[in-house]
């Protein structure tokens, strides 16, 4: 076969569809589908993925190939068609599908260079020029562009003198070291030993090590432990006793670790009910899907371990998710603690090399297991035998960008080719998976207690209006600064926790209420206390806090809203004698911080743990017996359906961080609205009563899981066209779908310019339409395609998100 069919790296609508090249003679038998070829598509080079090959082409004149990027095929044939599968589903360009699947390493980067367009040229162009095209050389056109040549070349290139390519880097390289190995006998280098005048005794010493162990060695360990030097190998390697030479290793993060082994635990009752489904389904080979609901601190963790186990016996593979957050040190150990070097970890905290060579074990077969974050999920694994979700209640599972997957969709779709179980762990399910489950879609799993019995923590919600009446100023209540005295008497540990998300620092006059806003995008500025500075998250603008307010002039204009810093400084000032290790973006910037400073609070190097959402999750300490929320209304006002869903979750999940061993523990949650259900219910830790009141609430406002989501955002600089173009849209949708449909819209979007951008959104909101896909692809089709109109037009087809 000699056409290959190939997706190329450019996203648009016109190019979203396979290109036939002629694979060149030599290349013939060796390319294959899932391979990264470079080809040229106009006058550029790019890469593109090989997706299908053949014998003939309608297209007459075909062009080459110019060379394959891999060896063997980066994705397998499952993930070819995963690649279909997401492209229809979240109706994405066919590139961004297949791109999501690599490491980012795998990505193309272009870069543009210049070269002499032919022979003639050499000599025809200005002398000035001639020196950079020696030798048939090419010129990078960024660095042209810091010489200040920049125009000359254009002016030649125009001439036809020169021509511009673009040149495919990979991102990353394989990373390699020096290895050294003896390239005679053992008996030859015996005799060589005795050849050697005593005075060469680094040399002799050298030979010694290599009949003790007769094998390759890295050179630096060799150099390292005998205090030798790279001249002295050198003159070995020249009598041709030694070989020197280059091997790859990988990069791993975790080199420097021992993870202690453990064995199985005898699991209790509650576990053994629950496990055996799981079991039978792996033992079967039969897809299902498990929603394993159990309170935090039930053994959910010791199910998934046991489960991956018979597994690895059964000779297959096992794909771990958890949230970004939870991919925490401790989590790491608990996987690599029980199988060890089977297990690989993809999470955000690694470099794109170490993505790409975690990556690779799993391509190798290296590994059994792979832990990771969201998108883990495509593991290229080729023996699947579990998908394992722990925390599926997490929005991060949503790809915010295209393709806009979500990763318990994926996972259900590569369990069914597999024909294996995923296992959904929660000890807050989402209300989806929860009434899935309530169907019988999903097979329920319950561990109603917690770990021998142990009490769930008593918690107390304090209403902060009162203690304001009552004359404390402070964001500490009285009963939580009680608590945290009497934790620090007893030796105890505490945990605050502060809710950032939505709702962030922002500065604000006190004398006419003004607030700076982006003056690119209508949302506040975040203040930053490192550098004094203001910063818009939604376009990196950046600004200093003003002396006076813009509006009244007023010198009353500072920042608002509670960070950690300043906690942490309030802290100080009533509890001087606490020490505190304070966990956030700012002190977990840093490689192996986050690891350093929850390793200190684990060997009682702190009293008091204070964090944002990066705490909430996984952690298991003993001597914690008092958490506190400081502030439990933050996140129920942000503008979306799933704000007290979010808010229950968030409070259940910290609550249970408290008293999870031998110790109880108690929580104190702070709030200015003690009276909302998600507060109530998270202080009695009533899931169930919270899932009855909210599925109400849902099916009066024909929210999931009642009705399914469709969410159009249009985006343009000129605020009547997009306001325009939605109207259309809305009218075009109502159309097309049943009279069940509700379609709403055009509204401004929550955040409602971004970036100069006006944005405006239409909301659908359906059971059951077949038309829809189809029109929602017409509406991108037409959008697409028209690049002139300036309208940005993108659609989430299961949006989690509404902003
Ligand atoms: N069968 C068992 N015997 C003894 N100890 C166990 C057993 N199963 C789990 N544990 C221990 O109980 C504690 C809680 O279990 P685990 O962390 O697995 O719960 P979880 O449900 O995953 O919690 P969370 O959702 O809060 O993270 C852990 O310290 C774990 O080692
Ligand atoms: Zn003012
Ligand atoms: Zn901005």
């Amino acid at each position: 076969m000699e056409i290959a069919s190939v997706i190329v790296d450019v996203p648009t609508k016109q190019t979203d569809r396979a290109f036939d090249y002629l694979i060149p003679e030599q290349w013939r038998g060796t390319i294959q589908p899932g391979m990264r070829v470079i080809v040229p598509f106009g006058p550029r080079h790019i890469q593109g993925f090989v997706v299908g090959l053949k014998t003939e082409s309608e297209v007459k004149k075909l062009r080459e190939i110019i060379e394959p990027m891999d060896l063997k095929p980066v994705l397998n044939q499952e993930l070819l068609e995963l690649g279909n599968w997401l492209t229809e589903n979240t109706l994405c360009f066919k590139i961004f599908a297949f791109q999501v699947m690599l490491p980012a390493a795998l990505k193309a980067k272009y870069e543009k260079k210049v070269r002499l367009a032919n022979r003639r040229a050499a000599i025809e162009l200005p002398s000035k020029l001639q020196a950079f095209f020696e030798n048939d050389g090419e010129l990078d056109w960024e660095e042209a562009l810091k010489m200040g040549i920049g125009p000359m070349l254009q002016r030649e290139a125009a001439n036809g003198h020169l021509e511009v390519v673009y040149v495919v880097k990979e991102r990353v390289r394989k990373k390699h070291r020096k290895f050294v190995r003896p390239t005679v006998s053992q008996n030859e280098l015996k005799e060589a030993l005795q050849s050697i005048p005593s005075k060469a005794e680094k040399q002799r010493q050298v030979l010694q090590y290599f009949l003790r162990h007769f094998n390759e060695v890295e050179l630096k360990t060799l150099i390292d432990e005998l205090k030798t030097s790279g001249s002295t190998i050198k003159a070995l390697v020249e009598r041709g006793l030694l070989a020197e030479f280059d091997k790859e290793v990988y990069r791993d993060p975790f080199e420097h670790r021992k993870f202690e082994r453990t064995k199985p635990l005898p699991l209790t009752d509650a576990q053994v009910q629950a496990i055996g489904p799981i079991l039978q389904s792996i033992e079967q080979g039969q897809h299902e899907v498990f929603l394993l609901y159990g309170v935090t601190g039930s053994g959910k963790t010791e199910i998934y371990l046991q489960s991956i186990q018979e597994v690895i016996e059964k000779g297959q593979e096992a794909i771990v998710l958890v949230p970004e957050i939870a991919l925490t040190p401790q989590m790491v150990h608990r996987f690599k603690g029980r199988f060890g070097d089977l297990v690989a970890v993809l999470h955000s905290g690694l470099s794109a090399g170490e993505k790409y060579d975690e990556w690779r074990k799993i391509q190798r077969k290296e590994v059994k297991v792979v832990v990771g974050a969201r998108s883990a999920i495509f593991a290229p694994f080729e023996n699947i035998g579990i998908i394992i979700i722990d925390e599926e209640h997490e929005t991060s599972y949503k790809q915010e960008e295209m393709p806009r997957y979500h990763a318990r969709d994926v996972a259900i779709e590569r369990a069914k080719t597999y024909n294996c179980p995923v296992v959904l762990g929660s000890a807050t399910p989402s209300l989806e998976s929860f009434a899935r489950a309530q169907k019988k879609v999903y097979q329920l799993l319950s561990l109603p207690n917690r770990m021998n019995n142990q009490e769930l923590p008593a918690v107390e919600i304090i209403d902060m209006r009162e203690e304001l009446r009552d004359g404390n100023r402070s964001m500490f209540s009285r009963k939580l600064f009680e608590l945290l005295q009497d934790r620090l008497e007893k030796k105890q540990q505490a945990v605050l926790f502060l809710n950032k998300r939505g709702h962030s620092s922002f500065v604000m006059c006190r004398d006419c209420g003004y607030v700076v806003n982006c003056p690119n995008c209508d949302i506040s500025l975040t203040y930053h206390r490192v550098n004094e500075q203001m910063k818009c998250h939604y376009c990196g603008y950046e600004s200093y806090v003003p002396k006076n307010c813009p509006e009244c002039n007023s010198e009353y204009i500072r920042y608002f809203g509670t960070g950690t810093q300043k906690v942490e400084e309030e802290l100080g000032k009533i509890l001087p004698e606490a020490r505190v290790i304070r966990m956030d973006v700012d002190t977990t910037g840093r490689k192996g911080a986050h690891e350093r400073l929850l390793s200190d609070f684990k060997d009682g190097k702190a009293d008091i743990l204070l964090g944002t959402q990066m705490i909430a999750k996984g952690l298991d300490f003993p001597n914690i017996t008092l958490v506190g929320v400081l502030s439990a209304d933050t996140m129920l006002h942000i503008p979306d359906f799933r704000a007290s869903e979010k808010t229950f979750q968030l409070l259940t999940q910290v609550s249970g961080r408290a008293g999870r061993h031998q110790l109880p523990g108690e929580v104190v949650i702070q709030t200015y609205t003690p009276e909302h259900y998600s507060i109530e219910l998270a202080g009695r830790q009533d899931f169930d009563l919270f899932y009855q009141r909210e599925m109400l609430i849902r099916k009066l406002h024909h929210y999931p899981p009642f009705y399914y989501l469709a969410l159009i955002t249009v985006s343009h600089e000129n605020l009547i066209n997009v306001v325009s173009a939605t109207e259309k849209m809305v009218n075009y949708v109502r159309s097309q779908v049943s009279d069940k449909a509700v379609v709403l819209g055009p509204a401004a979007s929550s955040i409602p310019r971004i970036n100069n951008r006006y944005r405006y959104q239409c909301l659908i909101k359906y059971k059951r339409e077949p038309n829809l896909t189809q029109t929602l692809k017409t509406i991108l089709d037409q959008y697409q395609k028209d690049t002139k109109s300036g309208l940005q037009v993108s659609i989430d087809a299961n949006p989690v998100i509404l902003m």
